[in-house]
């Protein structure tokens, strides 16, 4: 159950896509959700449903036709530091180490060099990468690549931490890694996350709440409570358990009864 504040409002959004080659495109329809203060919410539904045209609109990188942004209460334009994007691809400057890629969203807020670099080691701390502040990207694994775009995005402290399939390119043994990292880093932060994902096992693992998207136009079809206490088990342990298994089983068949009526479905079973 909620009990925070909300901390992120999404308020009747919808989305048409005009382009002169394809028919006008109505990809949101009137969707409505609320993230709460450190609550973290995964968005899931079929390929195309969406799900990151919500989150650059959330950002501000897109503009919707109709509908409200609310952080904090107050309504949002464009982007704004009280928002913070990690991307599927880290991005990070190649010519630039990793403090100084963490270094980067800080440059522009007037803080002192010295500043800069020790809150910039905190968070490469904070995401286990310490020991590596004055490594290039190229010398850095896929894995420690996103770590350092989680701590870049943390670096400004925004109010919502946004996050697109960040661990999507990774193969399976890092990405339980950092999901699991994840989980510690939301729990020391208390950040308010929506988290965008096709892996419906890494949805409930992460997540505090699930919103499930209806596509063609996308909308919520459900709020799923994930009732799993925290500190959690390890994934491959939870997913052993009946109650894991039914939930499981249950958003599968709400994602299901989209694609016998809309087409394909692409998240992971
Ligand atoms: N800039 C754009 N111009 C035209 N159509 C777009 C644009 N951006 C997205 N779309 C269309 O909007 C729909 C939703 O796309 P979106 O990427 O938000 O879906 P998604 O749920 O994130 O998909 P996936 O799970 O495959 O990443 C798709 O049909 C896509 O082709």
């Amino acid at each position: 159950m909620i009990q925070a504040p909300e901390k992120l409002r999404i308020e009747r959004l919808s989305k048409t896509f005009q382009t002169a080659r394809r028919p006008a495109h109505t990809v949101l329809h009137n969707l409505t959700f609320g993230v709460a203060e450190g609550e973290f919410v995964s968005l899931i539904g079929e390929s195309g449903c969406g799900k990151t045209t919500v989150l650059r609109i959330v950002q501000g990188l897109l503009q919707q036709d109709e509908g409200d942004i609310v952080v904090d209460g107050n309504v949002v334009h464009g982007p704004g530091r009280d928002r913070g994007l990690v991307f599927q691809q880290a991005n990070l400057l190649p010519w630039r180490t990793a403090r100084r890629n963490v270094e980067f969203g800080l440059e522009l807020q007037g803080l002192s060099r010295a500043e800069r670099s020790a809150k910039a080691k905190e968070l490469l701390d904070l995401v286990g990468l310490g020991g590596f502040a004055e490594h290039f990207p190229h010398q850095m694994s896929g894995g420690m690549q996103q770590r350092i775009g989680l701590a870049r995005a943390l670096a400004i402290d925004p109010a919502v931490l946004l996050m697109d399939e960040p661990f999507s390119a990774l193969d399976a043994q890092t990405r339980e890694v950092l999901q699991r990292e994840l989980i510690r880093i939301h729990a020391e932060t208390r950040k308010t996350v929506l988290f965008v994902t096709h892996d419906l096992d890494e949805a409930l693992y992460l997540s505090d709440r699930v919103v499930i998207l209806a596509a063609n136009p996308g909308r919520v079809k459900e709020v799923i409570e994930v009732p799993f206490e925290r500190p959690r088990l390890e994934l491959t342990a939870l997913r052993g358990l009946p109650e894991f298994q039914q939930l499981r089983s249950k958003v599968w068949q709400l994602i299901r009864s989209q694609e016998n009526t809309s087409g394909s479905a692409h998240v992971q079973d």
